[in-house]
Formats: C-alpha cells, sequence, structure tokens
C-alpha cells in the first residue's frame, strides 16, 4: 500500500495537467485544473470542487484518472506539489453504491479502515467513536451495512475514507436517485466534512445543479470541446470554472432562497445543452 502523502495549509493540493483520455475516441483533451489548499481567508473550512458536466461527457473518466484508478493515455493528475503521478489509494474515493464489508459491523468496518494505516487499536477506537458520533451513527455502530439507510451507509463510507486519513475525497454522483430531503441531508454533510477540517477537500462528481451550487465553493464545468465555428473538435475539457466563493454564494445555508442562486441555476441548465 502506498504511504498518503501529508497535506499541509497553503500547499497545491491537486495539479491536472492536460489530461488526455482516448479509448476507441477521444473522451477527454486537454484537461487542466488545481485546486490549492487553501484560501487565506477561509484558514477554518476545507474546500468542495464540484465537477460538473452532462451525461456521459466524461466525468467518470476524469474521476478515474484523479483517483489513480486509470492512467491517462496522456498529461497527468499530480498531489501536492509532487512531480510523481497520483496512485491508487493515495485519494479518499467515495463511490456511488458506498462499499461496505457486509459480513462486518459498521464498528468492525470503521477499525479496519483505521488501523489500516498502522495506527493502534486503541487511537483507532478513539477515532472511530469520534467520527461515529459527528454522523450521528453511534447508535448504529452493531449494525451491519444492510440494517443502514441510504444516508447512513454514506456517512460510514465517508467516515472510512476520512479514517485512512484521506484528508482529500473524491465522491462520484451521491445525490443519484434521492428525493429533495435526502438531497438536502447529503449537502448538509458535505459541508459538515469540508468544514470539519481545514484540509478536508471534496472533488464531487455530479450532473445535479443545483447540489452542486449548493456544496460547492469552486465548480469545474466539463464540457466538449469547440471550433472556433462551433462544431465539437473532440474530447471535452474544464470548459469554465465558477469561483462560487468570490461571487459571494459559498457557505449559505439558505442559498437556495437568493435570487443569484436561482439565475446561475438556470444560466448553468441552459449552458448544459451547449457542452
Ligand atoms: N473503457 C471504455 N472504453 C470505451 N469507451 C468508454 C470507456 N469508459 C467510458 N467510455 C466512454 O466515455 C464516455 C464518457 O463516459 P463517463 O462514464 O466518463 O461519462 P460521465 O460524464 O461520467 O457520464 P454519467 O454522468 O452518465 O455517468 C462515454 O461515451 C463512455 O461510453
Amino acid at each position: 500500500m502506498t504511504g498518503h502523502p501529508v497535506y499541509t495549509v497553503g500547499e497545491r493540493l491537486l495539479t491536472i495537467d492536460n489530461v488526455c483520455v482516448r479509448h476507441d475516441r477521444t473522451i477527454l483533451e486537454g484537461v487542466s485544473g488545481r485546486i490549492d489548499n487553501l484560501r487565506r481567508e477561509r484558514l477554518q473550512q476545507g474546500q468542495v470542487v464540484g465537477l460538473l458536466g452532462p451525461s456521459g461527457i466524461g466525468k467518470s473518466q476524469l474521476f478515474r484518472c484523479i483517483a489513480g484508478l486509470q492512467k491517462p493515455t496522456s498529461g497527468s493528475v499530480r498531489l501536492n506539489g509532487s512531480q510523481r503521478e497520483v496512485q491508487a489509494g493515495e485519494v479518499g474515493v467515495v463511490a456511488q453504491n458506498y462499499p461496505l464489508f457486509n459480513h462486518r459491523s459498521v464498528w468492525g468496518n470503521l477499525m479496519l479502515a483505521a488501523t489500516r494505516h498502522g495506527r493502534n487499536q486503541h487511537d483507532a477506537a478513539d477515532a472511530c467513536v469520534a467520527l461515529l458520533e459527528k454522523f450521528g451513527l453511534l447508535d448504529h455502530a452493531k449494525c451491519h451495512p444492510m440494517m443502514l439507510s441510504g444516508g447512513q451507509r454514506q456517512r460510514v463510507a465517508i467516515a472510512q475514507q476520512l479514517l485512512c486519513s484521506s484528508h482529500f475525497l473524491l465522491m462520484d454522483e451521491p445525490f443519484s436517485g434521492l428525493d429533495p430531503l435526502a438531497k438536502s441531508a447529503v449537502c448538509e454533510t458535505l459541508v459538515d466534512v469540508s468544514t470539519t477540517h481545514e484540509l478536508n477537500t471534496i472533488i464531487v462528481v455530479t450532473h445535479d445543479i443545483e447540489s452542486a451550487i449548493r456544496i460547492s465553493d469552486t465548480l469545474w464545468l466539463l464540457g466538449r470541446n469547440r471550433d472556433a465555428s462551433g462544431q465539437p473538435s473532440g474530447g471535452a475539457s474544464i470548459q469554465q470554472t465558477y469561483d462560487l466563493a468570490g461571487m459571494g454564494l459559498a457557505w449559505d445555508p439558505d442559498i437556495e432562497s437568493r435570487a443569484e442562486f436561482r439565475e446561475l441555476a438556470a444560466a448553468l441548465k441552459a449552458r448544459f445543452a451547449t457542452l
């Protein structure tokens, strides 16, 4: 197992450098982006980056490259200012179906994660209790994953990744198939996790525009590359970056009631058709 990089405040967290992915056709072409660990004005908080794009555009492919699960055809993904390409296991991945060991209790699942990198049993147990408390799951510690709701499974999966000492989490479509109330609960969980520790940075891959605006302080819009005449020119890349924090749209629990929120959601919906 690869050792986890140690992130420190103020450093470059992630560099995506001219990533191209080709299969039988070009999926991603010239994807570049970066996340710096913290902005000065947010010293007590982490950040959420929303990777937003229409279905089939290549979000999962980029997700896999950022997680080190797939090597890009060309270009690179690097962590923490390193020149080395990201390796699988260095980034916490919370997949769509929250895979947990069904034969182990919630406690067993979390202890397994907590002891994986050399933590002793006592410290591991303390860390598990702290996270179970934080996620309101202490009463469910003895339950097996099958006995949990989707939201509870998701919180256990996030806790599992945080215990693996990943302060950098990738989440794949955490809102899919949820009703509005459950979506709100997930948004709250994500903002909560990102504000728990200044180094908890989460990249959330989604095509849910409104949820993405609610949780993100930066939005990356993935769309098709086009030539000067507007025709698709092959592959997709990040077409626009929205600094929601700079626009005053981040970290507002009542964001949905604001006109700017509705205007941005409407503009993004219209933009999706052209991506
Ligand atoms: N192993 C593969 N071989 C060939 N083509 C692939 C492979 N994996 C993905 N693709 C293609 O890459 C494109 C992008 O797929 P991807 O799953 O990344 O899209 P997405 O944006 O995540 O979509 P969705 O939101 O629907 O999950 C699709 O056209 C898909 O068919």
